[in-house]
Parts: structure tokens; sequence; C-alpha cells
């Protein structure tokens, strides 16, 4: 019951249930139900089963009738009793989505779990950010995670730890089972494996086989169906040939992927961060399966300079200094610190501004405040500029500082060079 003027959530989840989508199918159930998910595990082309519970019509301003999740009664566990979202038999694909981005959202819509890998550049990222839009536009909830922060940040998305409710990091993954399901993962983030479509984790390379492992049995237990990840449908993005996982084994050799993958894979081929420079991109082909010849060491070693040149890009293995280097150089230049202070915006309800606030800071490590200078240079860290034209990695150089109306905060310009093209942004 819900009380007076307040709108329960089949009528809000309803409400939000884009006019393409015919329906959001209710799945609740109790451990009678329980059963019928077990006896899917031998129909794998048909992998998530409804675990019952009453879908309920609710109708909207626009009259259309829909169906929206509700609850089917109290359970020992009292958040068991929450909706559980699944995915609608009759997802339309938009025509205009062709190539890799059509399958892999073909196949998704279909119940089949992806794992998405190739070379590095050859736009694993890139295709999970169209195949992620795409999939919210037809309605959709899709869950996005990267295996890090900067990863999450590439993607839009949180770490895997933060999504699944692992407070305590990878303790979480050696914690007992018992008691991280009823001690440590909070009830918002159980709603959210709940709520969720689909998973997408990108560079799920670095993750472990143990923490692979340990979000199966969490989504098993919290969908309440045996089937891998519980049955949620997911994208996973990355290269085994690139980094490995700094603790644990590869996550391809937990239990779960076999039975999510098998031995499948989607692997894209074509090559674009280095588009331009095949002497480059043959070197690290090589290097990443281990083939590097005499050769290739030498033309790397040609790049070694006592002195670098002012441009040079230097690479820390640590923040800290990675900082001081930034201050020093910032110190040389001319003029005042022009300084930007991050401003969070949260969009879900679960979350108050205050806790995404420590999230994005503990999660992300992007900087809070921010100093810059005219020419001081700067790298576009993700593809947030890609729809003009400037691909992550890009570097550019503060040319000057615009003051606007009453704004406190000036505006700036960059110039990006992008070959010997200068783009003004
Ligand atoms: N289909 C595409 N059209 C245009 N540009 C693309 C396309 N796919 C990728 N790119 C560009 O190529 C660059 C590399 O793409 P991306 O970062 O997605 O590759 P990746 O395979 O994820 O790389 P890594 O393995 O290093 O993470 C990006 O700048 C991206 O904008």
């Amino acid at each position: 019951m819900c009380a007076p003027g307040r709108r329960s959530i089949a009528e809000r989840a309803a409400e939000a249930t884009p006019s393409r989508v015919a329906a959001w199918t209710g799945a609740v159930g109790g451990p009678a139900r329980f059963g019928k998910a077990l006896a899917a595990t031998a129909a794998p082309s048909h992998r998530r089963v409804k675990l019952g519970g009453q879908g309920r019509a609710a109708s909207t301003s626009s009259g259309r009738p829909r169906i929206a999740w509700t609850y089917a009664g109290a359970s020992k566990n009292g958040t068991r009793s929450q909706p559980v979202a699944s995915l609608p038999n009759d997802v339309e694909l938009p025509t205009t989505i062709v190539g890799a981005e059509r399958k892999v959202c073909r196949l998704l819509t279909g119940n089949e779990c992806v794992f998405l890998t190739g070379p590095p550049g050859c736009g694993k990222t890139h295709l999970v950010n169209d195949v992620v839009k795409t999939l919210r536009a037809v309605g959709l909830s899709v869950s996005v995670c990267g295996s890090s922060g900067v990863a999450a940040a590439l993607v839009g998305g949180t770490t895997v730890h933060a999504w699944a409710g692992f407070v305590n990091g990878d303790a979480d993954v050696a914690t007992p089972l018992e008691t991280v399901l009823t001690k440590v993962i909070p009830p918002a983030a159980k709603y959210r494996m709940r709520s969720a479509m689909a998973l997408v984790i990108d560079e799920v390379g670095t993750l472990s086989a143990a923490l692979i492992t340990r979000l199966d049995v969490v989504l098993r237990d919290v969908w309440r169906c045996a089937l891998p990840f519980g049955g949620l449908v997911v994208l996973f993005s990355g290269d085994f040939l690139q980094l490995a996982p700094p603790i644990g084994n590869f996550a391809f050799l937990s239990g779960a992927w076999r039975e999510a993958f098998d031995n499948r894979a989607i692997v894209l081929d074509t090559h674009w961060r280095h588009i331009n420079d095949r002497q480059l991109l043959d070197v690290l082909l090589r290097m990443r399966v281990g083939l590097h010849t005499t050769e290739d060491i030498q033309l790397l070693a040609t790049r070694r300079s006592a002195k670098p040149p002012p441009n040079a890009i230097w690479l820390f293995c640590h923040t800290i200094p990675a900082k001081d280097k930034n201050e020093e150089e910032l110190r040389q230049l001319p003029g005042p610190n022009v300084t930007y202070h991050a401003q969070d915006k949260v969009k879900v309800e679960y979350l108050t501004l205050d806790s995404a606030r420590t999230l994005l800071d503990e999660g992300l490590k992007f900087v809070r405040v921010l100093k810059l200078r005219v020419g001081a240079v700067v790298l576009v860290p993700s593809n947030c500029l890609a729809g003009d034209g400037v691909p992550a990695g890009s570097r550019g150089w503060c040319f000057v500082f615009f003051g606007w109306g009453v704004c406190s905060t000036p505006l700036y310009g960059l110039s990006f060079r992008l070959g010997d093209l200068p783009l003004w942004m």
C-alpha cells in the first residue's frame, strides 16, 4: 500500500519505461519458485528465467498500459522481496546501428553474455559506450562499470567494487560469503543489482578470477537464480594480453566465466589508435604477443633521451611524483593560476550528494581542485570530446582564459593539435 499522494514503485517504473519498450516484466518470487530457475540451467539459449511474481499493468499519462515491477510478499530477508528487473523479450533495435555494435546489441538483448576483446586501440571502449547508449535508448537499465576508477571514468560508470557494494574493496572477495551478503553489501547496492537488466564491465582483464567468482555468487544470491551472474546478462570487455590482474589469476579462469562465455568472444581487429603510424603499430602488436624483434627494441631505444624535449610526456608509476612534476612545471610558467573546482551532481535516488562525492573522490581519483596557467599542457583523459573529433589521449595547451558575464569561474580555451591541424575548443 502506498501512502496517498505517493506513487508505487510499479507506477514509477511504468512511467520511466520509454514508449519504445513494450514492457518491463515483474520478476519476484519466493523460494518455491527457485526450482524453476535451477531447471533453466539446462537451457542456456534462453538463459534468463522470470522468477514469478506479478507483473502489474500500470497506465501512464499517455494511457498506454505497461507492465512494471511489483513486490510479491515479504520473505525472511526483507530485501529479498525487492523486484528484479528482467529483459523484455521484444526489444526493437534501431535500424541505424550496424556492424559489431548491432551484433553485440542483438546478442545481449537475446540474453547471451558477450566477451569483447581485441588489441589496444581497436575500439573496445568506444564500442562499449555505443552499445550502452543504444541499449539505454531502447529503454533497458544498464549498469556500467570499469575494473578501476580510470577505466570506469572512460565508460561513465563506477568501479565494480562500488557497484556491487564491496565496500571493503578486495577484502570482501576473501571474507566469508554469508558475511558479505548479510553485513557488507548495503541494501542500495542490492537494489542496484536487482534493477539492472544488463551489466557492462570494461577493462575486465585486470580483474581477478576470485573477484569474478565472488560477483557471480553474490548475483546468484541477490537474483535468487542459479544461472551465471544470477541470469543477469553481461558484456565484459578487455584484452588479456595487455595487463594482468595485480593480484590473483586471470578472470577467464573463474568457473563463472566458462559458464557464461565458454570459449566465445567477439574480437575487434580494426586499429584506430595508431592508424597513422603503421611502424609503431606493428611494434606494439608484436610486443603484445611477446614476439618483438631486436629491431623493435632498437627502434624503441632511439626514443630514449638524456634531455627530453619540453613537450615530452612523463610517465610515473605513482600519483605523488606525478603531482609533484605537474606542480613543478606549472610553477615555471608565467602568469597567475586559474583554479577550477569540481562540481558533483547526483542523478540517482539512492545516493546523497555527500556519499556520491566520497565515492567519486575515492573511486575515480580525479582531482577536486585543478590549477592551470596559460601555456599549461593538458591531456584529454577520456573519450568525452570524441564527438568533437578529439580522441582520448590528445594533448593540448591552455592559450587563454575568458571571464564570462557574472560567472566566477572563467571559461578557458584549448588548442589541440591533431596532425598538422590545430583544433580550437
Ligand atoms: N569506430 C570508431 N570510429 C572512430 N574512432 C574510433 C572507433 N573506435 C575507436 N575509435 C577511436 O580509437 C581510439 C581507441 O579506441 P578505444 O579506446 O575504444 O580502444 P580500446 O580497444 O578500448 O583500447 P585499449 O585496449 O587500449 O583500452 C579512441 O580514440 C577512439 O575514439
